[in-house]
């Protein structure tokens, strides 16, 4: 395997790199885990066990060009009811191949765009939720919001359903990034769903922005900064724009040649990462920011932060179960992945099937590798006594910090440490625990 280390200023060709947001990473999922694996996995999930639960909401009015989100665009609320109509069959299906009740300690809603949702229909999908799989009552539940697509009886009807976190999509405030990208957003109208949220008790609020988009300048991207701290979010993720139009056609829109090169994108991820950090913010991984009495600022702290399909979580519930299309569960056993096609998802969950149409069967080895990518893209550091086979995790780490000799450190014991200006780089050497990672070209660019 050849790697190649951008390095501050060197003028090479963008790496590549998986996101790690699972081990093996989705792209090595394989259609021998179906619905009849799925179902036994569910059945290996003790009564009792504190769960999260994701439901995918796939639909969006606007179809923004830098997504690489499962989404599909849809101008009309048609597809709205039934999709959530197949949402309760599923729910019961899921449910009925659980042993017992579960307790779902972590609630997420995300897509997508899950405020596109009718208000009855985000209250409805709450009632069936909780009805089969009912939360805990200090349950953490976040939805992912387009401030776009949020009026006061939205508002009103997450208040309702006890929903505590709010992840909003803002990417840029330039009007020119977003023209860009195809996505006008005002800073006006964002500041007026915070608001709406804080004024409904919602008050753990997350941005999302992005690095690397075209149009985007030095300049440019301080002031979306400076506009986003003024709302003092509780968190901030700054995530760089993967150009993957091969997996995203939409992406096709965003030219290729108007994209920053490798050089000037690591050079405004740091900008950015110096303005959140000058504003208060600590560091949590590769992309997020939290204020310093934030959980997710404090798990980074005490070592419990964990990594799960939406990136870095305070969640540590080892079970995962993802509903709608598209959707990956982390069950007892491996993961399913739900059919990504949303007829396809509709019509197995409506036949009385299990949607699984694609996984992975989880081995020894494949748990041993995941724990310690996890540990390098959380802490930057992987210590083999902790893991479960120090044996190969500390062979792991001499080949990495044989790969990898200005970016991490390995002392006698094996510990591996990624020293702190090399951190963008931590994606690219996680693949040196990577069993599966033979073409790194299929990824997206990792920094
Ligand atoms: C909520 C938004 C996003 C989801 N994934 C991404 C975003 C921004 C980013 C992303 N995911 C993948 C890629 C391309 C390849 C890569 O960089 O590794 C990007 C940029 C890969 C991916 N993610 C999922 C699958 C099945 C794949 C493989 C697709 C392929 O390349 O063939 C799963 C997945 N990602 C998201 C969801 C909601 C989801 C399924 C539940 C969200
Ligand atoms: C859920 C979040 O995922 C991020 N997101 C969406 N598409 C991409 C992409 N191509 N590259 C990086 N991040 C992306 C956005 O910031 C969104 O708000
Ligand atoms: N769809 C919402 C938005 O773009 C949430 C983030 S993207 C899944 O604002
Ligand atoms: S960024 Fe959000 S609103 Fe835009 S297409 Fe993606 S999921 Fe939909």
């Amino acid at each position: 395997m050849t790697h190649i280390d951008p390095g501050p200023g060197a003028a090479a060709p963008p790496p590549r790199a998986p996101r790690y947001t699972s081990y093996p990473p989705a792209t090595h999922f394989h259609d021998g885990v179906g619905p009849d694996r799925a179902r036994h996995w569910l059945g290996r999930i003790a009564p009792g066990t504190r769960v999260s639960v994701y439901a995918h909401i796939p639909f969006c009015r606007r179809l923004c060009w830098f997504c690489a989100c499962r989404t599909q665009g849809t101008l009309s609320e048609a597809p709205l009811a039934p999709y959530i109509d197949a949402l309760a069959a599923e729910i019961d299906l899921v449910a009925d191949a659980l042993p017992g009740a579960v307790a779902t300690a972590h609630l997420h809603l995300g897509g997508g765009t899950p405020t596109f949702l009718p208000p009855a229909l985000l209250v409805r999908l709450f009632g069936l939720l909780d009805a089969r799989l009912p939360r805990m009552p200090d349950a953490e539940t976040s939805v992912e919001v387009d401030p776009t697509e949020l009026d006061a009886a939205r508002l009103d009807a997450l208040a309702g359903a006890r929903v505590t976190r709010a992840s909003l999509g803002v990417q840029d405030f330039d009007p020119a990034v977003q023209r860009a990208i195809g996505r006008p957003q005002s800073f006006e109208r964002t500041r007026q769903a915070v608001e709406g949220l804080r004024a409904r008790g919602i008050d753990a609020i997350n941005l999302d922005l992005l690095y690397g988009l075209p149009k985007q300048t030095a300049a440019s991207l301080e002031r979306t900064l400076e506009l986003a701290l003024s709302l003092r979010p509780d968190r901030l993720a700054i995530y760089g724009y993967a150009h993957v139009p091969w997996a995203s056609k939409r992406q096709v829109m965003i030219r290729s040649e108007d994209l920053p090169d490798a050089t000037a994108r690591l050079d405004l991820s740091r900008r950015a990462a110096a303005r959140a950090r000058a504003a208060g913010y600590q560091p949590v991984g590769i992309d997020h920011f939290a204020l310093p009495d934030d959980p997710m600022a404090r798990a980074a702290r005490d070592g419990t932060l964990r990594r799960n399909f939406q990136g870095y979580t305070t969640d540590t519930a080892p079970t995962l179960i993802g509903l709608g299309a598209s959707a990956i569960s982390r069950l007892p056993g491996g993961y399913a992945q739900n059919a990504p096609r949303t007829a396809d998802w509709r019509a197995r969950v409506l036949q009385g099937r299990l949607a699984t149409v694609r996984g992975h069967v989880a081995t020894r080895d494949d748990a041993v590798r995941a724990a310690a990518i996890e540990r390098l893209l959380c802490a930057f550091r992987v210590d083999p006594g902790e893991l479960a086979d120090p044996a190969l995790i500390a062979t792991l780490t001499d080949r990495a910090a044989r790969a990898w000799p200005d970016a991490v450190l390995r002392d006698a014991t094996g510990i591996l440490t990624i020293r702190p200006g090399a951190r963008h780089l931590a994606r690219l050497i996680a693949m040196e625990f990577d069993a599966y990672a033979v073409s790194p070209d299929r990824h997206s660019v990792a920094v």
